[in-house]
């Protein structure tokens, strides 16, 4: 993608009362793609966001949201971007089909309002008032305001935690569309699997730094090995097999009959152990390709202890 990124952040630095959220981030969002952000909790992730959808001040850097600075163009960007954050922002009395029809007003081209509430399940609550629907009700009502008035940017933080699992598939349906739509979407989630399935790009952020970013399936390709399991009769000569893997490879039967090779595992690789086994007259019951998911990619980047 060759065109200019819909955000750029650049040396982005966030203190609160001495303790530094943001540490020098740079991040840039293409346009017409879905970024997902990932880091731990206190990462920075949602002070990221709110600086970029122009509520907070930043202590340093750049940030240029649609080309612009998101504090002092805020009237100009308003119209542009739609926010959900992780709470708030709604008048707790509001019912929920008129705040939605209030912020539809509020723009020049909104999308239908009640297909959009009947898409989110909010059809049986759009007469309950904000602070009596549940904690999920809750969430979709701030996904839909953030796209009824049919932004060309959204931030999402979190847009689908502590969902049902047929809300959580409504989001991840709407923001299929919104890309198909070719809206700039940044996600924030906790779900490496659907950080993986929606984003075209991923950047992990930890300690208010980027520390890893890219296509999901590069970053799972890349570092750590991957590893190719088959099944066959117990007691192969596991190191004949060695001696015709690429060095650096391993091969061993992990238990009797379960064998395990690992290294650079590419269709290459997959040749020479399925060869192997025909010239060794092994017919294996079972063969599997295991490639790192972004968990394992996010565990190794970002440590497996609680913070
Ligand atoms: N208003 C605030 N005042 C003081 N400290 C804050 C404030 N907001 C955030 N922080 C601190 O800044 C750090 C980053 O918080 P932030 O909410 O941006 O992280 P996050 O990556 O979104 O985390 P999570 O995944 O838990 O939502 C945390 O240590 C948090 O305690």
């Amino acid at each position: 993608m060759h065109s200019e990124p819909a955000v750029k952040i650049a040396g982005l630095v966030k203190r609160y009362a001495g303790k530094t959220a943001v540490d020098g981030l740079d991040l840039r969002l293409a346009a017409g793609q879905v970024t997902g952000v990932l880091g731990p909790n206190g990462a920075g992730k949602t002070t990221t966001v709110e600086i970029c959808a122009g509520f907070r001040h930043p202590d340093a850097g750049d940030v240029r949201v649609l080309g612009r600075d998101p504090l002092a163009e805020a009237a100009a960007l308003r119209p542009r971007i739609g926010v959900m954050l992780q709470q708030g922002g709604v008048y707790p009395g509001a019912r929920a089909a008129e705040m939605l029809r209030h912020i539809a007003a509020l723009h020049a081209h909104p999308l239908p309002v009640e297909p959009l509430i009947e898409r989110l399940g909010l059809g049986s609550c759009g007469r309950t008032p904000y602070r009596r629907l549940s904690g999920g009700q809750q969430q979709r009502l701030a996904l839909a305001m953030a796209v009824v008035g049919r932004p060309e940017l959204v931030f999402l933080d979190e847009p689908t935690a502590g969902l049902d699992p047929q809300a959580r598939h409504a989001t991840w349906e709407l923001i299929r569309q919104l890309r198909t739509d070719g809206v700039t979407v940044l996600l924030t989630t906790h779900h490496m699997a659907e950080a993986e399935e929606l984003s075209d790009e991923v950047a992990i952020i930890d300690a208010g730094r980027r520390i890893a970013s890219g296509p999901p399936e590069e970053l799972c390709r890349g570092g750590a090995e991957n590893s190719l399991r088959f099944t066959g009769r117990p007691g192969l000569d596991v190191v004949s097999l060695l001696k015709a893997l690429p060095r650096q490879s391993t091969a061993v039967e992990l238990t009797p009959g379960a064998y395990r090779v690992t290294g650079d595992v590419d269709p290459q690789l997959l040749a020479t152990v399925t060869s192997w086994c025909a010239q060794n007259g092994v017919l294996p019951h079972s063969l599997t390709v295991e490639r790192r998911t972004l968990e394992d990619v996010f565990l190794e980047l970002t440590g497996k202890e609680l913070r």
